[in-house]
């Protein structure tokens, strides 16, 4: 079997502008992910894994180099078009769960496809069918404020699985979590690459769940270094 290109960056730079100075945070990272990776990224505070991510996510631009999606640089694309691309292209899961807090769990996972224009009757059957995956069958209708925090974090792998992306970028995803609830996060997302194909980047402060993905980087000196 080929492996496909998933997540590309060429020679990518950025460096922040403080006062006179330059701060240059990411310098010549070269990064290539393939479909069903799992990567994680560690690092000191500061050493610029949110910046990486943001970028890798489109969401921060480069001061030089690019990234892929698949073949696409998606800083040549206009907003527009990046904003529509990343919909069906990309999850993210963040360390706070960022729900809608009067909506309820079937409703904030179908939430990204009734944005992407699906029929409601489509968007909440892969809602549901993905509730059903991380676990949460017996919770569609509770709101936010009636789950545990493992589970407010399952509805939000399901919100960033529900539209079948290619990659799904995750930001110490069980930062927020007790240690036996982290585990149990933990397991379910080494268990949905697995099963989904569907390539992960997960930053996290946690060595034990880093030691899991297929590859281990730890971001240094603005570089990638594979351990
Ligand atoms: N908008 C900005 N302007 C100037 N400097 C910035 C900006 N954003 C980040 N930085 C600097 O870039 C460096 C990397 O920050 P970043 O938040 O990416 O690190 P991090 O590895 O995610 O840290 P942590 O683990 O503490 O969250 C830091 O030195 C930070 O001060």
């Amino acid at each position: 079997m080929t492996s496909k290109a998933v997540l590309s960056c060429i020679d990518l730079n950025k460096a922040y502008k403080v006062g006179p100075e330059s701060v240059s945070v990411i310098q010549d990272l070269q990064l290539q992910l393939n479909e069903g990776d799992w990567i994680s990224i560690v690092g000191a505070s500061g050493s610029g894994k949110t910046t990486l991510l943001n970028m890798l996510g489109g969401l921060d631009d480069p001061s030089t180099g690019s990234v892929l999606w698949g073949e696409q640089d998606i800083f040549k694309l206009n907003r527009k078009q990046l904003d529509a691309l990343r919909n069906q292209y990309l999850g993210f899961v963040y360390q706070f769960h960022h729900l809608l807090a009067e909506f309820t769990a079937l409703e904030n996972v179908a939430m990204p496809l009734l944005i992407g224009r699906t029929k409601q009757a489509d968007a909440l059957a892969a809602a549901k069918n993905i509730l059903d995956k991380v676990g949460l069958s017996h919770r569609y209708d509770h709101k936010p404020a009636e789950l545990s925090g493992g589970e407010r974090q399952r509805v939000a792998l399901a919100r960033a699985l529900v539209g079948k992306p290619k990659l799904v970028l995750l930001d110490e995803p069980t930062g927020n979590l007790d240690e036996h609830t982290a585990q149990d996060v933990q397991s379910l997302i080494a268990e949905l690459n697995r099963d989904l194909g569907t390539a992960f980047v997960v930053v996290t402060h946690d060595l034990t769940f880093a030691a899991k993905a297929s590859q281990q980087y730890v971001l240094m000196n603005g570089q990638l270094q594979a351990q």
